[in-house]
C-alpha cells in the first residue's frame, strides 16, 4: 500500500495545472515581506495587469477602488493579524480603467510557533452577482415607492395620506397649532372621461396632481390622491385664511392650464370644487370626524354650483 493514503498527487505540476485552470484566481502573500509569492495567470485575463506586475500588497491595495480601499485593507490586515480566515468584496481596477467586483476569500497560514506566515486565497469575479444584487435593491426601492405613491399621478397615495395625517394631527395636538386640510374633487369628471376618453382623463389627473404640488409650496405641505378624481392637501401650521389662499392659488393654476373640458354642457374648462377645514385638535377629537366635516364642505361646493371653495 502507498504511504500516501489520501491519494494526494505529489507532482506539484498537477496542482499548478488545476489551480491555473479554475475561474477563481489563486494567490499567496508572504506575511513577513508583504510580497506576492504567487498569483494565478488568470489575473491578466480578468484585470489586464500582467501576472508579473503583482509584486507587493501595495499593488493589490492601489488597484482597488478608492471608496473600498481603506475599509478592505483595514479589515484584511486586522483579520490576518488575528489569524482569522476571512472574505472581502471590493472593486478592482482594470488596466483599462474600469472596475470589476471581486470577492477575495483568504486563508491564514501559521508557522510551527503559531505566528502568521502567509496568506493564501482565491479571488472570484462577482460582477454578475453584484449586478443582480444592485438590480434587486433598485427593484426593492421601486416596490417601496409603489407602496406609498399613487401609480398614476406620482403623488402620495391614500395609505401614505393616512400616515402623514396621523403624524400631523398628533403634532398639532402637541403644539396646539392650526392644521388645515383641503379636499378637492374635479368637476364633472365623468363627462370629461366620456367626452375625451379614459387615457385623456388619466393625463388630466396627472396634470392636476403636478399643479397641486406647485400650489402647496411650504416644505411640510403634503399632496395625496384621496381616491378616483379626488385629491387632498394637508397644510400644517396653517389657519383658514392661509388655507383659502393655497386653494385659490391651485384654482388659479388650474385656470391657467386651460384644460378644455371638451364639448361639455357643464363648462368649457376643467374646474374643481374644494372643501377646507381647519382645526386645533384636542386629545378627544377624531381625525375621521374632522375629515367628514371637510367632505361635507366639498359637497356643499358641488351643490352650490361647483368651481368654488367652501370653508365654513
Ligand atoms: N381617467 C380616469 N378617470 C377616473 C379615475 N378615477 C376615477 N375616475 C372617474 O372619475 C369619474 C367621477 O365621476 P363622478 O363621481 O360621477 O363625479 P363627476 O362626474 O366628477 O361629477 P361631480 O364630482 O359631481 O362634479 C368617474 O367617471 C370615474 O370613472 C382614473 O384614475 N382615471
Amino acid at each position: 500500500m502507498s504511504d500516501n493514503p489520501a491519494g494526494l498527487v505529489e507532482d506539484s505540476s498537477v496542482y499548478r495545472t488545476l489551480l491555473e485552470s479554475t475561474k477563481a484566481i489563486p494567490w499567496k502573500i508572504n506575511w513577513r515581506t508583504m510580497r506576492f509569492e504567487y498569483i494565478g495567470p488568470q489575473i491578466e485575463a480578468l484585470l489586464g495587469w500582467p501576472q508579473d506586475s503583482w509584486l507587493t500588497v501595495d499593488d493589490w491595495a492601489t488597484r482597488m477602488h478608492p471608496e473600498d480601499r481603506e475599509r478592505v485593507v483595514n479589515f484584511c490586515v486586522s483579520q490576518s493579524e488575528a489569524g482569522v480566515d476571512h472574505e472581502a468584496d471590493y472593486r478592482a481596477l482594470t488596466e483599462r480603467g474600469e472596475y470589476v467586483w471581486l470577492r477575495d476569500v483568504v486563508h491564514v497560514l501559521r508557522d510551527d510557533n503559531g505566528d502568521v506566515e502567509a496568506l493564501i486565497g482565491f479571488m472570484f469575479d462577482i460582477s454578475e452577482r453584484k449586478k443582480t444584487e444592485d438590480e434587486l435593491v433598485a427593484l426593492q426601492k421601486k416596490l417601496e415607492e409603489y407602496s406609498y405613491k399613487d401609480g398614476l399621478t406620482g403623488v402620495a397615495n391614500r395609505r401614505m395620506f393616512d400616515t402623514v395625517m396621523n403624524e400631523n394631527w398628533n403634532d398639532a395636538i402637541r403644539h396646539q397649532s392650526s392644521l388645515s386640510v383641503i379636499l378637492l374633487d374635479i368637476d364633472n369628471f365623468k363627462a370629461y372621461n366620456d367626452l375625451n376618453g379614459h387615457l385623456q382623463g388619466d393625463e388630466c389627473l396627472k396634470r392636476i396632481a403636478t399643479l397641486l404640488e406647485n400650489g402647496a409650496q411650504r416644505p411640510r405641505d403634503f399632496v395625496a390622491r384621496f381616491g378616483g378624481e379626488e385629491f387632498v392637501i394637508i397644510l400644517p401650521e396653517t389657519d383658514t385664511p392661509a388655507a383659502i389662499s393655497v386653494a385659490e392659488r391651485c384654482r388659479q393654476l388650474l385656470l391657467e392650464e386651460q384644460l378644455p373640458q371638451g364639448d361639455s354642457p357643464h363648462s368649457k374648462q376643467v374646474t374643481m370644487s374644494m372643501g377646507i377645514g381647519t382645526v386645533i385638535p384636542s386629545r378627544h377629537d377624531r381625525i375621521a370626524d374632522f375629515l367628514d366635516l371637510v367632505d361635507q364642505r366639498l359637497y356643499k361646493a358641488k351643490r352650490d354650483g361647483r368651481n368654488r371653495i367652501v370653508f365654513d
